[in-house]
Formats: structure tokens, sequence, C-alpha cells
């Protein structure tokens, strides 16, 4: 592509261009089939819009508020692992960009720059993403260690008792992350019977006994609020509350762990994970989000943000680091704030649900 990216999507070529395959289908993938995949893009695609017409829109504020922390735009970087497969200055790079971008980056527990490195670069309000070994101590300790950095916010993942089967890394037989976090606390070695190292390494270490109980636990060893990532059912989203989690994240981890669990968006509202919880915490969302249009829906359909995953590796992949992480945060917000002009809204609190109609109240309107 000789000309620069004009939207998001098209910096997942430019990623592949500059990737080795190994790290561009580890990158890029998902499980099994892909039917999820592809239907956390193309469940957006089935959402349209109702859009108002003769409201003041001459200035669009697009800012807002996470667990009490100001931002540009409700666009924040989701955890992804191995951002130096990607580009040598890795995490660093990322959380530079969303500090330009006054936006929330999420590093992720298998982040290639360390906690304190991350910390040191810049100033952008960071959360930290967890996983639990069998080997409890190692979570507290790096808990502890981001509260020390100043990371804000604990984000638990809870999809992920194994690591999904994903066949190009199978095929690819795609290595163990190197996890500078871990160094002098635990080995990242693995062996595996030829297929994915990086698989038999999860499976050997996730402890998959991990249990709501366990959140009282996490709670013990840190005063940081803890959001629970992965949630896709009511059933769950009620639990979480009970249990006392400051946030919720309706996540199927890109797609990468159950295929045919649902799109983000179709349960965002559809499994009333957002009337379950009542407004009582934050629920933020991810999966899919390529368009600022998508940012809008997901707001019109009561999270409170989203996070973007794949993107922000292919812009940093682009041989671009942290400018193109920049403007894949730059494009989607610009795209968000025309749609919040087109649709007659000026700020984010304008957005409200009459603003979109779904795939499901249109089939309604056909009876
Ligand atoms: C390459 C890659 C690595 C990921 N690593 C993590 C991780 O370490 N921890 C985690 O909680 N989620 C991880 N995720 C899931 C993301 O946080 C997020 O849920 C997902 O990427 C959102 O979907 P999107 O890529 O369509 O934006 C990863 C996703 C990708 C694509
Ligand atoms: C402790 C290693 C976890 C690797 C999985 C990273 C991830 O969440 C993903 O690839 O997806």
């Amino acid at each position: 592509m000789a000309t620069e990216p004009v939207n998001v999507s098209e910096f997942q070529e430019l990623a592949r261009l500059a990737l080795p395959k190994m790290y561009y289908d580890y990158y890029s993938g998902g499980a099994e089939d892909q039917q999820t995949l592809r239907e956390n893009v193309e469940a957006f695609r089935r959402i349209t819009f109702w859009p108002r017409i003769l409201i003041d829109v001459n200035r669009v504020d697009l800012s807002t508020s996470i667990l009490g922390y100001n931002i540009s735009a409700p666009i924040i970087v989701a955890p992804t692992g191995s951002h130096q497969l990607a580009h040598p200055q890795g995490e660093v790079a990322t959380a530079k960009a969303a500090a330009t971008c006054n936006t929330i980056m999420v590093l992720s527990f298998t982040s290639s720059c360390t906690i304190e490195e991350v910390a040191t670069s810049c100033n952008a309000v960071r959360f930290y993403q967890l996983y639990i070994y069998k080997r409890r101590d190692i979570a507290a300790t790096l808990v502890q260690r981001a509260e020390k950095n100043g990371f804000k916010a604990i984000i638990l993942t809870a999809d992920t008792p194994r690591l999904g089967r994903r066949e190009a890394d199978k095929k690819n037989k795609m290595i163990a992350p190197q996890l500078k976090n871990l160094e002098g606390l635990f080995s990242t070695k693995a062996t595996s019977d030829g297929g994915s190292i990086l698989e038999a390494y999860v499976n050997e270490t996730m402890d998959p006994s991990l249990s709501w109980k366990d959140i009282e636990w996490l709670r013990s060893v840190t005063k940081l609020p803890i959001l629970i990532k992965g949630v896709l059912t009511r059933a769950d989203a009620v639990k979480a509350v009970q249990v006392g989690v400051d946030g919720i994240i309706v996540s199927n981890h890109g797609a990468r762990q159950l295929d045919y669990s649902p799109a983000t968006i179709s349960v965002l509202e559809e499994v009333t994970v957002v009337h379950a919880v009542e407004g009582r915490v934050p629920v933020l969302m991810d999966g899919g989000i390529r368009r600022g249009t998508d940012v809008f829906k997901a707001l019109a359909l009561g999270a409170q943000a989203v996070l973007v995953g794949r993107p922000v590796i292919y812009g940093l992949a682009a041989n671009k680091g942290e400018y193109g992480v920049r403007r894949v945060l730059e494009m989607l917000k610009d795209e968000f704030e025309l749609t919040m002009a087109l649709s007659g809204c000026s700020s984010v609190k304008d957005i409200t649900r009459r603003h979109v109609r779904t795939e499901h109240e249109r089939l309604l309107s056909m009876m």
C-alpha cells in the first residue's frame, strides 16, 4: 500500500507485510473456525443509526472519565501481549502513544517490556492486566509491583483457564512469550509435542481452578480497584457485582478463546449485562472495534468505554511504533467525533439507546 492508511483496518495489511508470518498469524488469529472472530466485526455492521438533526454540534466533546480518570475519548488500549514482536520499543511505544492521546493503557501480563520500563516511559494512566498462575505468589508480586509503579487498577482476565485452540499457532509452532517481568521469578521455558509452544506454556502455568472465591484473595493483596475481563453473560455480570468488583469488561478475548461465543456487541445489552449491572459499576467492552461508528454503537448500548486490541498492534507493527499507535487512536477518535456530530450528540452523555437500532429491533419491526 503506497499511500498512508485512511482507516484503522488498512493498518492490518501493512502489519501483514511488515511481520514474520508466525507473529502476524498470532496477532490476527482467532480460535478454531474463527467464526466469532468474523462475528465480532460483522455484528457491529448489523446495527444502524437513528441520527437526530438540527442539534447544535458546533462543539463536540468526546471526553469522559473511567474510575475517576479523565480521558480524551472513551477509547482505551486493550491488554495485548508481546508488543516487541511487533516493534522493538514494544509496550513503551504503545504507552507513549496512549499518553499523547490522553487515554488509558492496559498493560498485559504478557508484555515484553517490564512494568517499571512502561511506568517510567511516560505519564499515561495505566491499568495492569493479570493472569493467575498455579503459583499464586507470582500474581501477588506482580500486582504489588504494578501498584508501587503507579498503575491505577487491576484487570483480572477470567476467560483463560486454558488457551483457546489457535490453529495457525499450532502450525507455526508459536513461540512462548518472553516475559521480562518474570525474570528471576519464574521460567518461561516450555516444550510442546510439536504444536504451539505458547499453548503448552499457558496450559502448564495457568491456574484452571481459579474461581469466584479467589476475588477475595486478590482483594487481600491489593488496594487497587479490580475489574473482571471476559464477562459474556448476565449471570456472570450479576455475580461479578455481588463479589464486589469495581468494573466489568464484556469481552470474548478478541475471539481467541471459545469459538462460537457470541460477538461482544451482541451481548452487551441483549444478555443485559448492562441491565444486570444497572449502573452499579462501569461496564466496558472490547472485540471488533474498527470504526468510530463502532465506538458510538457500544456507548449507545450501555458501555462506558471500549478497548481496542489488534488495531493498536497493527499500528505498532506497520514499522511505525509509537506514531502508528497514535495514528490508530486518532483515527478512531476522529471518526467517533464525526459520528457524534452526524447523530446530533455534542457530548458523550448525549448518546442514548434511541440513537441505534439493533438487528433484533429491525426484525421485530417487520413482524
Ligand atoms: C495478540 C493478542 C494478544 C492478547 N493478549 C491478551 C493478554 O495478554 N491479556 C488479555 O487479557 N487479553 C489479551 N488479548 C485480548 C485483548 O485484550 C482484547 O480482548 C481483544 O484483542 C479485543 O478484540 P480486538 O482485537 O478485536 O480489538 C489479546 C488479543 C490479541 C489479539
Ligand atoms: C501467560 C501467557 C499468556 C499468553 C496468552 C496471551 C493472550 O492472552 C493471547 O494471546 O490472547
